[in-house]
């Protein structure tokens, strides 16, 4: 029987990621994959990596080495050949030389999996390359849209799900970027009050890598009932990262950075969480495990795992967050 694609349902394609013989990555130790940093320097210090880790990620300058200078030096390879190619285009164009639009890195994964850290080492190590000084870094928070719509629309419980981010304003965002266009808002988020700042923005100066971070980024849309094709944020990627683990890690994760969370930001009088720094070490527990639940494992079954084969490079956590594996896309 022949199987003609419009007979196959989502469930019947393959993820072939965990067929190591037939798939569309290589998959690559730790200790293969920390061989190609070659003779990259390491410019970091510990204090820099310090101060770039998040909470509860006990990241270090030996993992800096291992992974990440690998990953910086095959990004910039990426960024260097998409310069050269860009060039040529436009002398095949008979075009004046011009300064080449941003390349976008999305980067994506459950809440909790490490995504700020690695967006954030990656962008210092990608800045200190000749071909990309210039190196900004937005998170997709910002796109969510209040609180008080997400309330008058009965979802805050849906926080982080597709369905709660400004998809419009993520879309525009992006092709303002990638239209090489000069001082382009990106709105903020805060972790504190758990709400969109209205009045604040990051201005987005034709940088020459933008690093895009969130949950969501590799999701598809749902085609609009008027049948129109819409772009998705993937779209504009030139590479795309997804930080894996275990559910089970990233469930430890999330629940013991909120505990460490009660005894730091919670505590702030401004925190929208102050109210679970009060209550006993169980009580805590259980609103953890509750968030985790309800909210943040249900989203990555359903919304973010599935985007994983969409990655051009899979890295692939261990226990205490150390990369075990790397996965990087056939070309
Ligand atoms: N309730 C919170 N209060 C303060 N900071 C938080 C809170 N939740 C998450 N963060 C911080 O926000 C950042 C993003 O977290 P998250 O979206 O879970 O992604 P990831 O852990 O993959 O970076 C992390 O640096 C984390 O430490
Ligand atoms: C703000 C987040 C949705 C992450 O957003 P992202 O930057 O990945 O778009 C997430 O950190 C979050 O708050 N989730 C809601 C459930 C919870 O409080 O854990």
């Amino acid at each position: 029987m022949t199987i003609v694609a419009k007979d196959l349902e989502p469930a019947d394609i393959p993820d072939h990621f965990d067929n190591k013989h037939y798939s569309p990555y290589r998959f690559f130790s730790a200790e293969e994959w920390s061989k190609f940093r070659a003779d990259t320097p390491l410019t970091l210090t510990a204090d820099e990596v310090q101060r770039l880790r998040s909470l509860n990620d006990p990241i270090d300058l030996s993992e800096v080495r291992r992974i990440y200078l690998s990953l910086s030096r095959l990004l910039s390879a990426h960024v260097e050949s998409s310069q050269m190619l860009f060039a040529q285009r436009q002398r095949f164009l008979s075009m004046p030389e011009e300064a080449k639009t941003p390349f976008v890195i999305g980067i994506a994964g459950s809440v909790a999996v490490g995504k700020s850290t690695t967006a954030r080492i990656l962008a210092e190590l990608l800045s200190r390359w000749p071909s990309s000084p210039k190196v900004d870094l937005v998170t997709t928070d910002g796109f969510l849209y209040p609180n008080a719509v997400l309330q008058r629309e009965n979802i805050m419980d849906r926080k982080g799900f597709p369905e709660s981010y400004d998809t419009g304003a993520l879309l525009r965002f992006l092709s303002a970027i990638k239209a090489g266009k000069p001082y382009v808002k990106a709105p903020s988020y805060s972790h504190l009050t758990y709400d969109v700042l209205p009045d604040q923005f990051k201005i987005i100066d034709r940088p020459d890598i933008l690093i895009f971070e969130g949950i969501n980024v590799l999701q598809s849309r749902n085609l609009p009932a008027d049948g129109k094709i819409v772009p998705m944020v993937s779209d504009f990627f030139d590479f795309s990262i997804y930080i894996d683990a275990e559910e089970s890690l990233i469930h430890s994760w999330y629940v013991s950075r909120f505990m460490q969370l009660r005894e730091t930001a919670f505590k702030d009088p401004n925190s929208f969480f102050k109210r679970y720094a009060q209550v006993s070490e169980d009580a805590a527990l259980a609103i953890a495990e509750g968030l985790w639940q309800n909210i943040n494992l249900k989203n990555l079954r359903q919304n973010i795992l599935p985007t994983r084969p969409r990655a051009d490079l899979i890295l692939q956590k261990g226990e205490n967050h150390l990369t075990a594996t790397v996965a990087l896309r056939k070309l």
